[in-house]
């Protein structure tokens, strides 16, 4: 239907209106504008900014619309507040933002991609230090840091001056959202965040950083890692142990939670291990090795253009366990071969007779043992001796993947979990209640990957090559000692990035202090181990040598080590045979000859019985034949400790099971019942320690018992100093200070220092047995 025409006369009254009343409105209109443009240019901007609007800041010269301070700002009076101190100029500029269409997505996973394939080799770094401080300590420290990296590294032209920022004036949406956008420029830019953190348990700015990164992480339209593209960051915590004594109490609390954000944020960026002081004592100290920390790998990410060997740190928020068996992984995939071994080529180099006597239950996954004394691919004429280990070989391919680093052709490194323990601040092996060698310093590694036995508890998985005498390629010592290092290093290195790794015992560990020579094979089988030992001592590195009692020759001309072993699996020679798989036939009479020499070395160096309790093999009714073999070696110490089950080990073909691992009290009772006998011989010893976490308790001679307490920790100095003399020396001469009480038997062995973690769900088995984290270096 039309619509009825409009009466003219109505339409000329509207138009007539319209006319009447169009100058006071559009000057209406005017006014508002005028008054609203006037009212917002009053209002500061950081006030403005509050708005929840996420939008990355276009800017021409600087990556944030928040002026940084200078790193030559100066240092503020300490009473004042920081934020107050700081000049109007750092206020940030009004942002210009345009009208968004549709949902925002940020894409800072993109970023890296794109700078990947950036000439390396031109990018420029930009250091970008944020801080936060209600009462001015942290700004003190961060003005004095930009400072000290700014001249730590001037020369270097690719590091831009450090930029200083406030958080409590810092946009977040500028920098927090995806990494600042880098000016235009020919040389691309990364950008590298340094965090200076007070922790308060009060309501302070770091709070709303903190919700800003679980919002960041938890917005579906952001990438959950947007700040991926950063070279780097880490983080450096202000607390007071004073009123916060442990983290779980809170000590630098919100610093370690920034750190976590930022694993998740940026994608395991972390470039270097949160660093924590105590503002109250040793703040200084703490912050200065951080400093060099970050000054190093700062250097090191420019050379390389990356995080290089760091293994990134997790991204998880929280702590668990499972992120030391994230680094096993990354260690594996770092040395880990290229490829996998061929099977067919396997087969070929496997022991006939190994196959043959395969029990049936063995599954066909578990790997054999490779017996290079019967191998069909020894070529006699061959004038050259073979490698031992070669690269393109499936040992090699073996061992790297359950995580050593080959050295040469016949040497081996791993990282023990207790070294990545300790370097957690989560505790230390045995040796240190017992003899104080901490973890973290320790290096463990064998130059000489074959041995002659095959024990049924040996964690080397059956890999490893045996043989009963050296055949093969000779690797100089100095080569081999030099890649120990630089490998256990890079190891130690990849661990940087792991959540809760102490700034402190990371850059401590860059010095190794200890080697255990220890790891599979057996070490004195290398006929350059006494030249060897001399390179360890000459750079003041305790050694702690075990052999497997199989090479009196050897262990007769060995020189003087720290403390020596010899692993005594059973107390009679058919349970030895039945443990330790022995390749000689003559192992009885070999195993009784170093107990002979053990005898006459105990006075030359410390000598020690390593006693591996296998249950059903050699625990029951043996402890009087243990006794009669103390009776014969007279060792200074006797180390005994319930088996370690590695249940994809060669072990499990030899009808190994949890069953097999004594529960602790079993290995209590044991210790008292060889103590009682070898009493009964009228021999001095007695129970000087335990490490109930490792399943471990030592027995000691009463050469260290002086003053009615137990003495068995090592002076190392002392040690050095001795054999720098070129005197003769006893093991009395190195004795170290009494045992700590919490170490000696009856008190459990745990460093009350260390922080105690109760793993859960998994290995439960192993905890009940009390053999929880008993993985340690080889027991033979
Ligand atoms: C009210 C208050 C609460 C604090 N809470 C904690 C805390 O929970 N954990 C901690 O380690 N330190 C805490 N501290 C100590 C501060 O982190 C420490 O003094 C820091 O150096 C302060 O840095 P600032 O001067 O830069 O603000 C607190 C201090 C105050 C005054
Ligand atoms: S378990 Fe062995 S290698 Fe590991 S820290 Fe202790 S002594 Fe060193």
């Amino acid at each position: 239907m039309e619509p009825s025409p409009e009466p003219l006369s109505n339409r000329q009254g509207i138009v007539a209106s319209w006319h009447g009343i169009r100058y006071p409105l559009v000057l209406l209109g005017l006014i508002v504008f005028v008054v609203r443009l006037w009212r917002r240019s009053r209002i500061p901007s950081e006030q403005r900014s509050s708005s929840p609007l996420r939008q990355s800041p276009k800017t021409e010269s600087s990556p944030s619309s928040a002026p940084p301070t200078s790193a030559s700002t100066p240092v503020p009076d300490e009473n004042q507040a920081s934020s107050s101190s700081l000049p109007k100029s750092t206020l940030p500029k009004s942002r210009s933002f345009k009208p968004k269409v549709g949902p925002k997505r940020v894409t800072g996973g993109k970023v890296v991609k794109q700078q990947k394939d950036l000439d390396l080799t031109a990018t420029k770094f930009q250091p970008l230090i944020f801080f936060s401080s209600l009462t001015g300590t942290t700004e003190k420290y961060a003005s004095s840091f930009a400072r000290t990296f700014q001249l730590s590294l001037e020369d270097q032209d690719r590091i831009l001056q450090p930029l200083i920022y406030d958080i409590s004036y810092v946009d977040y949406d500028d920098y927090f959202v995806s990494p600042p956008q880098a000016p235009e420029s020919p040389q691309p830019l990364r950008y590298f965040y340094l965090f200076l953190l007070p922790t308060y348990n009060i309501d302070t700015v770091l709070n709303n950083l903190l919700e800003h990164f679980q919002e960041t992480h938890h917005d579906f339209r952001v990438d959950t890692a947007p700040l991926s593209g950063l070279a780097g960051y880490s983080v450096f915590g202000f607390g007071d142990r004073e009123g916060w004594q442990t983290e779980q109490e809170g000590f630098c609390s919100q610093a370690l939670e920034v750190d976590r954000w930022m694993a998740r944020l940026t994608s395991r960026k972390r470039a270097f291990p949160v660093g924590m002081g105590d503002v109250k004592s040793d703040v200084q100290e703490r912050f200065m090795e951080w400093t060099e920390g970050v000054c190093s790998v700062v250097l090191e990410i420019v050379r390389r253009g990356d995080l290089g060997d760091g293994v990134p740190g997790s991204g998880n928020a929280l702590e668990s366990d499972e992120e030391l068996d994230s680094m096993d992984e990354a260690f594996e995939a770092t040395d880990g071969p290229k490829h996998r071994p061929n099977r067919r080529r396997k087969r070929q180099v496997d022991d006939l007779e190994d196959i043959k006597s395969r029990p049936l239950s063995s599954s066909n996954d578990t790997p054999l043992p490779i017996d290079f004394t019967t191998s069909k691919t020894t070529n006699a004429a061959s004038p050259e001796p073979k490698e031992m280990v070669s690269t393109s070989s499936p040992t090699y391919a073996a061992l790297t993947k359950q995580g050593y680093t080959i050295i040469g052709s016949h040497s081996g490194v791993k990282i023990c979990r207790w070294t990545k323990s300790a370097l957690r601040g989560r505790g230390s092996c045995y040796k240190y209640s017992f003899y104080g060698i901490k973890s973290h310093l320790c290096m463990e590694t064998t130059p000489s990957l074959s041995c002659s036995n095959k024990c049924v508890f040996c964690w080397r998985h059956g890999t490893n090559p045996v043989g009963t005498s050296w055949r093969w390629k000779v690797d100089p010592p100095d080569m081999i000692f030099e890649g120990a290092k630089e490998a256990h290093v890079k190891k130690i290195k990849m661990m940087r990035g792991v959540p809760g790794v102490r700034a402190e015992r990371f850059q401590e560990a860059m010095r190794i202090r200890h080697c255990a020579l220890s790891l599979v094979g057996e070490p004195i089988f290398y006929p350059h181990i006494n030249e060897f030992l001399r390179l360890l001592h000459a750079e003041r590195i305790s050694s702690f040598l075990v052999c497997n009692a199989q090479h009196p020759e050897q262990l007769a001309a060995l020189g003087k080590v720290t403390q020596l072993y010899v692993s005594i699996d059973a107390s009679n020679k058919e349970s030895l045979r039945k443990v330790d798989r022995p390749l000689h036939r003559d192992f009885w009479e070999r195993f009784l000859q170093c107990l002979d020499i053990i005898r006459a070395k105990r006075f030359e160096m410390r000598t020690v019985f390593r006693l591996t309790l296998v249950k059903g093999f050699n625990v029951e009714d043996e402890a009087e034949g243990y006794a009669e073999l103390v009776a014969r070696g007279l060792p200074c110490f006797v180390e005994v400790k319930g088996v370690t089950y590695c249940g994809t080990s060669s072990s499990a073909g030899a009808g190994l099971t949890m069953q097999n691992v004594p529960f602790y009290g079993e290995v209590v009772a044991f210790v008292e019942a060889l103590n009682a006998a070898v009493g009964r011989k009228g021999l001095e010893y007695g129970i000087a320690a335990e490490h109930a976490h490792s399943c471990c308790i030592l027995i000691a001679s009463k050469r260290f018992l002086i003053a009615g307490k137990w003495h068995t920790l090592i002076d190392y100095d002392r040690f050095f100093a001795c054999l720098e003399s070129g005197e003769e020396f006893a093991p009395e001469k190195y004795v170290g200070p009494p045992t700590p009480e919490w170490a000696t038997f009856g008190h459990g062995g745990f460093n009350p220092a260390d922080e105690r973690v109760h793993k859960k769900g998994r290995h439960k088995g192993l905890i009940e047995n009390g053999s929880a984290g008993a993985e340690d270096d080889k027991v033979q």
